[in-house]
């Protein structure tokens, strides 16, 4: 039998059936030891079912908000762009606080060498906070251009930025607003010498932002070195990260980047790491979940259902395990075609152990060549490791870990099983 044949057959004893649902006693599931949760079961529906279903599948998940902050020309935008460029199997949007400018009235605009643009009023903080709000709830929104030349917005045009899975905003002072910090999940702060900004930013503002550089050493001595000092590196506290020498320093963004994709994973492991086999979540297998997650179940139903669920994702396992066509002869002495696991099951470590788990785990293997079983109680060390290489909510779905070379596997159970 081909492998894919295998993990067909294997797929197909995980798939969408109602043989592990206790139903009534008249159905022909099987057996309950206990008949409490029966009457709940028998009244789960199909359809009430299929739109909780669709509800949750199309539920929105929530982007990763990054906030990068730093002084004037320390090379956020440059740190963004290298986060973005090694993020390149994510959807990843970058955000400008310096869109959100607010635009200069007549008055302003005359007098605009007396114009603080690094104190926090010079910004729409509410119009921020109101386009962040939006992408994060999954929307698309359409950003302000700001025209660093005559300090003005452009009053026709504007950035679409769509709806990602992570949204980078960039700002010399977006930790200022603990409204705009709380929308972060990590928080980065470019932190570059003041000589190497402000050269940086003769060059820039000369170049790029029509200025002469009597106004930029004008500009710098009376509000941007003040507001640095005032509000921008008072914020510096607030970072998980400080990153010195912005965009030189390679290792800092790739820590960073390999952090990301950890979190991002959370949604999507396979991504991550080639191993990870994550069995769709079925009817069937969600069911089991709402049973022994509510806090009423009885404890021979838990037994029952944490038991049947585990035998899915053993069952499930040993489809991954290799095997070789064998042929046996029938009791009618007919040749049957069949397989045989090839190599033995090493070990198999079960992150929370009970007595229930180890049987179900036994009686699964039955027939395979079992080298040793692991079981790794609470506190062991064998269970931190496993924990130290994957993210926080893994136990939220049902994961097999195969390692081909070692050819262990890891049953990792839900969460409230731990
Ligand atoms: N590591 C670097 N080495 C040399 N020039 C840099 C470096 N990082 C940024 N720059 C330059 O400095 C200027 C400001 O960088 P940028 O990333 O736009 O900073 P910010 O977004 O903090 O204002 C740009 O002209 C950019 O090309
Ligand atoms: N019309 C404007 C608006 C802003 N600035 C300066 O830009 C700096 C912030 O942008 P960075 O890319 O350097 O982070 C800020 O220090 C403002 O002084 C300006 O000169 N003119």
């Amino acid at each position: 039998m081909p492998e894919k044949s295998m993990d067909n057959a294997m797929e197909a004893a995980s798939g969408a059936h109602f043989s592990g649902l206790r139903l009534s006693s008249s159905s022909s599931a099987p057996s309950s030891p206990s008949s409490a949760k029966a009457s709940s079961v028998r009244s789960f529906s199909p359809s009430a079912a299929a739109s909780a279903a669709s509800a949750a599948a199309g539920a929105h998940r929530q982007p990763f908000v990054i906030g990068v902050s730093g002084g004037t020309a320390s090379g956020k935008t440059t740190v963004c762009d290298m986060i973005i460029q090694q993020l390149h199997d994510h959807r990843v949007v970058l955000v400008n606080q310096d869109s959100f400018y607010r635009g200069l009235t007549a008055e302003e605009s005359e007098r605009v060498q007396d114009y603080n643009f690094d104190h926090p009023d010079a910004f729409d903080t509410e119009q921020l906070l109101e386009c962040m709000g939006k992408l994060k709830d999954g929307q698309s929104v359409n950003v302000p251009i700001y025209d660093f030349k005559n300090h003005r917005r452009c009053s026709e045009s504007f950035r679409k930025v769509n709806a990602s899975d992570v949204i980078i905003l960039e700002g010399i002072l977006v930790f200022h607003d603990q409204r705009v910090r709380d929308l972060m999940d990590m928080k980065i702060f470019v932190d570059t010498d003041a000589d190497i900004r402000l050269a940086r930013r003769i060059r820039r503002d000369t170049v790029e932002r029509g200025r002469d550089v009597n106004s930029v050493l004008e500009q710098y001595g009376r509000f941007v070195k003040p507001a640095f000092d005032d509000f921008v590196l008072p914020s510096k506290k607030y970072a998980d990260v400080i990153i010195p020498r912005g965009g030189d320093n390679h290792v800092a963004i790739d820590l960073i980047v390999q952090h990301i994709r950890t979190k991002l994973g959370q949604h999507d492991l396979c991504k991550i790491y080639s191993t990870v086999f994550v069995i769709q979540s079925t009817f069937q297998i969600r069911g089991m979940h709402t049973l022994i997650r509510d806090r009423d179940i009885t404890t021979p139903d838990f037994v029952f259902y944490s038991d049947r669920l585990i035998r899915l994702v053993v069952e499930h396992g040993l489809g991954h395990l290799p095997f070789t066509e064998k042929q046996v002869v029938t009791p009618t002495g007919s040749v049957y075609m069949g397989v045989d696991f090839c190599k033995k099951l090493c070990g198999v470590s079960i992150v929370r152990s009970g007595e229930s788990m180890e049987n179900a785990l036994r009686a699964c293997c039955k027939g395979i060549k079992i080298g040793k079983i692991l079981i790794h109680r609470d506190g062991d060390k064998g269970k931190q490791l496993i924990y130290q290489k994957l993210p926080n909510d893994i136990a939220e779905r049902h994961v097999l870990l195969l390692d081909p070379v070692l050819a262990t596997g890891y049953f990792l159970l839900p969460s409230n099983m731990r």
